[in-house]
Order: C-alpha cells, then structure tokens, then sequence
C-alpha cells in the first residue's frame, strides 16, 4: 500500500492526470447561495467565498494558506461539526472535509482507519451535507469536500453539485478522476459554481503537469511524494523544483500536500513559494486517537495554531 501512487492500480496518479477536486472559480456568487435557509446576518464575509478569492486575499497580505484535511464522521458527524468549527477560529484558511468511502485507494493506514471507523458509525452522505448546512454559516473560512469518484458518479454528478452547492460548499477534491476524464465533472462544477481543485504528483510528465494546472481551479495541488496519505519525517527538496515549474506555466496558487506534519515542515514548503500547506493524517490522528472527543478537539486546536504561527 506504501506505494500506491506507483502501483497500476492507481496509475491515474502518474500517467493520466490525477484530478485533486476541489474549488473551482473565485467566488461568483450563485443563484443556490441566494436559495440558503441562512440569515445574511449570520453569514460571516468568509463563508460565502471560494477558494481562489481566499487565496487572493492572503497574498495581498503576503501570506500563505493553512489547510487542514480532516475526515468527516469520525469519531462522530457532532465532533466533525465542532472540528469544524475549531479549525476555523484557530486560524484555518480553507478547510478539506472528506467524505469517508470504502475504498480510499490513496489514503495511508491513518485516514483509512478513520474512514473505516466514520463508515462503521454509520456516516453517510446526507448525514454530512445535512451538518454543513448547520454549521457552515459559522465558519469564516470555505471548506473543500474532498471525495472519491465513485459516491460522486452514484448520486449523479450534477445532483451531487447540486447538493453540495447547496450546503455552501465552495470547492471540491476528486483524487482519482484522469484529467481526461473530468470534462463532465468540471462542467457540471463550473455550472453550479464549485471549485474543482486538480492534484499534480512528481511523477507527473511536464506537458500533462500543465494540462492538469490549466484545468484546475481554485488551486493547483501538488502532492509532494509518491505514495499514500501519511506523515513522514521530511519533505523531499524535490518539491522546490516541482513549485518552480508549475510556477513557470500558471499565475494560479499552488498548495502542497502530502506527509507534511511539523511546524518546520510548513516553514520549509512556505520558504519554498507554497501558497498553501495542506495537512491530513497529522490532524485525523489527533481527533481519531484522542481519549475523548473533547480532548481531540482541544488537540486539534493547539497543533493547528502551532502550524498556523510557523506560516507567519
Ligand atoms: O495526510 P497527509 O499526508 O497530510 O496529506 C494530505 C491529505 O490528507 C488530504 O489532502 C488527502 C486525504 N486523502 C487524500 C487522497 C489523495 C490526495 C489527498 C488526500
């Protein structure tokens, strides 16, 4: 499983585009906002805008995006409401909120296990979508779904926009569409004004890296390493060179992810020219192997404002 990002089950990874979904455009405000059971007092400015114009607005501040990934459901659909929540006043740019799935062919042992954990609670999709529409008018940053194609393609795509639009979702994560494959998920995106975010991994030739950052909005993701989701102990150098050269085709921001864990981790990727630093397993371990939901929580929030200060 270490190398999943190689093996030919996931060749999407290498060879055809890897398609990390997650927002499309900066913000246009869409006729579903204007649908949302949500009084605009309680909107604050940042629920309501996308993942380009987040980006926009942190490097007219000269700053980069923090971006915590956590698994929803897990341990429970009330704590993820109130991680939510947590990330957000701890300083969270921009939230990546996965969708638990059966088969999360790029995911390492930590967000498997917390995939397996939220499934086995029961999670399921209209349970989520059901607590974002509670909780996202609380928030003051957007938040991504992240998800495997399959529970897309099983609700139908433009349903499943329909959906999450709807909920106040402003970007979307897909890990394992091929480019070549995500024409009708980046209409239907487009058309309901989510921001589907395409991934670029160190294997990824050249002439498909640009392919692939043409078509993304919202923001570039490079994965840093080959492999799975999961921790490691160093960024590889080789992520400085890959920023260099999505920089050189695209004025669009480029957030890093992948093994990322420490506070001089974030440090050195910023150093690098990372717009955003995206961190996963580090977050869902905390949460998943807390004593308790409280102390997961109060967890969570400690590491994400020691992450958060060594971007400033
Ligand atoms: O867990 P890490 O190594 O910190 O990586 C980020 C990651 O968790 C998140 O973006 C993610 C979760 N599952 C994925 C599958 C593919 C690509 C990315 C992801």
């Amino acid at each position: 499983m270490d190398t999943v990002l190689n093996s030919s089950r996931l060749f999407q990874f290498n060879k055809i585009p890897t398609t990390l979904i997650f927002p499309p455009h900066p913000c246009k405000i869409s006729v579903f906002q204007s649908k949302r059971v949500v009084p605009m007092a309680s909107l604050t400015a940042s629920s309501a805008v996308g993942l380009s114009e987040t980006f926009s607005k942190l490097k007219e501040q000269g700053k980069v995006a923090f971006i915590p990934y956590i698994t929803a459901g897990d341990p429970d659909l009330s704590t993820t409401a109130e991680a939510l929540k947590v990330l957000s006043t701890s300083g969270s740019d921009i939230i990546e909120l996965g969708v638990p799935y059966s088969d999360p062919l790029a995911d390492g042992p930590v967000i498997q296990a917390a995939a397996t954990r939220s499934l086995a609670r029961g999670t399921n999709f209209s349970a989520i979508i059901s607590m974002l529409k509670e909780v996202i008018p609380e928030l003051s940053c957007p938040i991504a779904l992240f998800s495997y194609y399959n529970p897309i393609l099983k609700r139908g795509i433009g349903n499943f926009m329909l959906t999450i639009k709807d909920a106040g979702v402003q970007g979307l994560v897909v890990p394992d569409v091929p480019l070549e494959e995500t024409e009708i998920l980046r209409k239907e995106a487009v058309k309901h004004n989510i921001e589907l975010v395409l991934l670029t991994t160190p294997t990824t030739p050249r002439d498909r890296m640009k392919a692939i950052v043409e078509a993304s909005e919202g923001f570039v993701y490079l994965v840093s390493s080959v492999g799975v989701t999961g921790a490691r102990a160093s960024v590889s150098n080789k992520v400085q060179t890959l920023l260099e050269e999505i920089k050189e085709v695209t004025e669009k921001p480029v957030a890093v992810g992948f093994g990322i864990s420490k506070p001089e981790h974030v440090k050195q990727v910023s150093s690098w020219g990372a717009d955003g630093i995206i961190v996963g397993s580090a977050m869902v371990k905390l949460l998943g192997e807390a004593q308790s939901p409280e102390e997961g929580l109060k967890a969570l929030e400690n590491f994400t404002k020691s992450l958060k200060s060594a971007l400033s």
